[in-house]
């Protein structure tokens, strides 16, 4: 998987805030690139003088003895602790982190929410809203998943949490994302990866906006371990895609929010810190277009575990057992025969957050809605609303697709426990649990094979 990528050919110079966006194909590449001809050092990494006068800088996003290790090596104008003077505490009020066990929240349960209304004056960071905390940000253990409104760009204002890698996964609206490593542009149907400790803003290219973001304490994703599959469909590595180098040399002054331990702190500068001429690693932010993921699924009877629509997993260091799965049900074709065929009645260990990014869901073909979230919590029960269940339970059994359907699962093995914003200010639906009410008891004991 560590091909040496051709990205210096498609590197474009962008010298200052770009307007077009380009990428480099390929799962977790050795990439290089470079916005400036000859600023990347070439056959060493740590020249005594770099070309352009910049400077060399490491970003390890793993442990140095990690296998693989993961880093990236940038070529800067300033080196980042020039931006990085003393920290002021600041309030967040919204963004939550791991252990966040509010005693008067009831966690235990079925819950569904209305999406989240977005409203004026809110930016990536003051625009984040969090529904539900699990593991303990502290130890890099379990995740928090958010709902982010945007509704403002961020202008010269940056961020970047130590804490957490984030999977962003747009539902409404499009944004852009300046980053250290280069720009990716995130719309609907898409999603984006933001590395841990990579400096950025994000600005609003059409909206408002509105997403879910899964914020990954713990080891980071990678691609599923694929076995009997073999080597093509589900995610196709060549599908992820990272950004050419892009870099501002802007002496305005600017902010840095730092997220770190749960905490945000604030940081004021005299100038842009996305100031990398050229890098080169493998520890990048990247996106991926989720209609590339190919579906694989029943081709006879019966309905396999969703595992099998795993776009990426991150570990938790238990086999098998992540700390998250990100799980795609898109549109696809349903052949299997003589089966009910939408998700069967179930209890799960691990706990299922999902949210409707477009469309409808087989299981629930009224109340989740485009923008709307699901929690199904560790060991609590769900299935198919009524409707569903009497829709699949008689219909005629012919190759039917479903179409016009993109919803997601954050998947974690640790119980997600609600925000006070989740429970008392977000749109619950109070009723949700009345949609498996009228399913009846239809059980006639004289009437089985005999
Ligand atoms: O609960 C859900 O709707 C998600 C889900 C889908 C599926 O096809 C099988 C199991 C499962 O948890
Ligand atoms: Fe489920």
């Amino acid at each position: 998987m560590n091909q040496h990528s051709s990205g210096r050919d498609m590197t474009r110079a962008v010298s200052s805030v770009g307007t077009e966006t380009h990428y480099m194909p390929g799962w977790a590449n050795d990439f290089e690139t470079e916005a400036l001809p000859g600023a990347l050092p070439q056959g060493m990494n740590s020249p005594q003088k770099c070309e352009y006068g910049l400077y060399g800088e490491q970003l390890s996003g793993t442990a140095f003895t990690a296998n693989p290790p993961e880093r990236t090596w940038t070529y800067r104008i300033r080196p980042s602790v020039k931006h990085s003077a003393r920290y002021t505490k600041i309030d967040v009020a919204y963004w939550k982190s791991a252990p966040c066990v509010d005693p008067d929240v009831v966690s235990l349960g079925q819950y569904r929410w209305d999406p989240v209304p977005t409203t004026q004056g809110l930016n990536w960071i003051t625009g984040m809203r969090t529904m539900t905390t699990a593991g303990d940000v502290n130890t890099q253990v379990g995740m928090a998943s958010h709902i982010y409104l945007v509704t403002e760009s961020m202008v010269d204002d940056y961020f970047y949490s130590a804490d957490s890698e984030l999977l962003v996964v747009p539902q409404q609206g499009k944004l852009r994302f300046y980053t250290e490593l280069g720009i990716i542009d995130l719309q609907p149907q898409e999603i984006g990866i933001i590395p841990r400790g990579l400096v950025y803003r994000v600005e609003l290219l059409d909206g408002p906006a509105r997403g879910f973001v899964c914020e990954n304490y713990g080891q980071k994703f990678e691609m599923p371990g694929r076995g009997p599959i073999g080597a093509n469909c589900m995610a196709n590595p060549r599908d992820f895609k990272a950004p050419v180098a892009a870099f501002e040399d802007r002496e305005v002054p600017s902010t840095i929010t730092v997220k770190w331990c749960g905490q945000f702190h604030k940081t004021e500068i005299g100038q842009s810190p996305l100031d990398v001429v050229a890098w080169h690693g493998n520890y990048t932010p990247y996106k991926y277009d989720l209609t590339t993921y190919c579906p694989v699924g029943a081709i006879l009877f019966d309905h396999p575990d969703p595992s099998i629509f795993t776009v990426l997993t991150a570990p938790s260091g238990q086999p098998g057992t992540a700390n998250i799965d990100f799980v795609l049900f898109r549109d696809r074709w349903m052949v299997a025969e003589n089966t009910f065929r939408p998700p069967w009645y179930h209890k799960n260990i691990m706990s299922e957050l999902m949210g409707n990014i477009y469309g409808q869901y087989d299981a629930k073909p009224q109340g989740f809605v485009p923008g709307g979230v699901s929690l199904h919590n560790m060991m609590l029960p769900h299935g198919p609303d009524r409707d569903a269940f009497e829709g699949a339970s008689n219909s005629n059994l012919g190759p039917e697709k479903l179409e016009n359907t993109m919803s997601f699962m954050f998947e974690t093995r640790f119980p997600q426990h609600l925000t006070a914003f989740a429970a008392n200010e977000a749109p619950l639906q109070d009723d949700y649990i009345d949609c498996w009410d009228s399913l009846e008891k239809k059980f006639d004991g004289t009437a089985g094979k005999k």
